[in-house]
């Protein structure tokens, strides 16, 4: 069950840069982690699961604060934020689905009609159903000893649905549009379930010790602005209203919320305006400064150096993140900014090559 715990249960945060970079303040430099840096490009992370199943580790809460930390402690001092081993697919699986990892994700009963909405669990007891995850946190948040503050997430609806219907990747996405646009009232009212589902577990994950809050929302690409307008931002910015209220009310004191709408560098202007997040998370499609001049002070902004630059060695590296760091920086300054890759690192990349990425980022990102 969901244990519930205030900042005064776990040992103090040494290092605040993310919180405060989030939050929209000047920073000595701006804090760095990447997506996935819990991940295959870890040897220490393919050992660990050679020996468990991909769901067995986010199940087992010993295992995921282990994995957690592992690039924490190769990186020492380089990397400011952990983020919980985990995935977004467990909400379906929490909903009632079943969801393998085979490699990539595979729903062997994926919704068909909207019929067969009503194969899912009725009401979600997400405490019950996702308890794993937050007794995760509690003990990555102790065995962290305040290094670094703990990054708590979930899918949004829209990139959740998308995987329900379609039963894992797809190219065309032809089944999640059929929904869309042939029964726009059906997926409606299955997307509000599932945004309802991410607010239960973003509150409870935030009571389990998560200090930061980030929404994935991994397939806004596929969306033109008018329909992330109409199927993806509303149920969004109903999820960050509703986890501040929810907080509020509880006397629990809101984080950061952190919203990677990877895609979807049209509807900047209008998650700036609507949305509700303190931090919009970009692709590398956009240039800095210019997500700069959309967002304007509005939102802190996270990432967003091409992945596939880890593959260019080091010089490569080194001229991409003194580029990006000017192009964040506000009056020659780091503000508002979290340095990030625009997507996950993937499993190719040499560890050591990310090292220099976090090293270069110190370097450049200064005053
Ligand atoms: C779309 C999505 C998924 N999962 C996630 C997203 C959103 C971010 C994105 O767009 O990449 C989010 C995610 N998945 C994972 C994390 C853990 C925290 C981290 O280190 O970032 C997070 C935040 C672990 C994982 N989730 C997965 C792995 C690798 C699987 C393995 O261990 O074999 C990891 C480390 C598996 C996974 N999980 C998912 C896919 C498509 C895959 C397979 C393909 C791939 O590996 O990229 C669904």
């Amino acid at each position: 069950m969901a244990g519930e715990y205030t900042a005064s249960d776990f040992p103090p945060l040494k290092n605040d840069l993310l919180l405060r970079a989030a939050r929209g303040e000047e920073t000595e430099r701006a804090p760095v982690w990447v997506m996935r840096q819990a991940g295959r490009y870890l040897p220490e992370f393919r050992e660990v699961r050679k020996e468990h199943a991909f769901f067995e580790v986010c199940r087992t809460p010993e295992l995921a604060t282990k994995i957690t930390l592992q690039p924490i402690q190769r990186f020492t001092g380089l990397i400011d934020a952990a983020i919980i081993f985990s995935d977004i697919l467990v909400i379906p699986q929490a909903m009632g689905m079943v969801v393998e990892m085979n490699p990539g994700p595979h729903f062997p009963e994926p919704l068909v009609t909207p019929e067969d909405v009503s194969k899912l669990n009725p009401s979600v007891d997400v405490d019950k159903e996702l308890g794993y995850v937050y007794q995760a946190l509690t003990r990555t948040r102790h065995e962290l000893k305040g290094e670094v503050p703990l990054i708590g997430f979930c899918g949004a609806p829209w990139t959740l649905m998308a995987y329900m219907i379609e039963g894992g990747g797809s190219k065309t996405f032809q089944l999640a549009k059929t929904w869309l646009f042939k029964y726009p009232e059906a997926s409606k009212a299955l997307l509000a379930r599932i945004a309802d589902v991410c607010v239960d577990f973003l509150v409870g994950q935030v009571k389990a010790g998560a200090q930061l809050l980030q929404v994935f929302d991994s397939w806004a690409s596929e969306l033109s602005p008018h329909d992330f307008a109409t199927f993806s931002l509303p149920y969004l910015t109903h999820i960050a209203t509703s986890v501040r209220t929810r907080l509020a009310a509880l006397n629990i004191p809101a984080v950061p919320m952190t919203l990677f709408a990877k895609g979807a560098n049209q509807s900047l202007d209008s998650m700036a305006a609507t949305a509700g997040y303190d931090v919009l998370g970009l692709d590398w499609c956009i240039d800095p400064a210019e997500a700069r001049r959309i967002t304007g002070g509005r939102t802190a902004l996270q990432g967003n150096m091409d992945p596939g630059l880890l593959y260019g060695g080091r010089d490569a590296i080194e001229e991409a993140v003194k580029r990006m760091c000017e192009g964040f920086k506000v009056g020659g300054k780091p503000k508002a900014w979290i340095a990030n890759l625009g997507h996950g690192i993937t499993p190719g990349v040499d560890p050591e090559d990310l090292r220099w990425f976090f090293q270069c980022v110190h370097k450049y990102s200064k005053a």
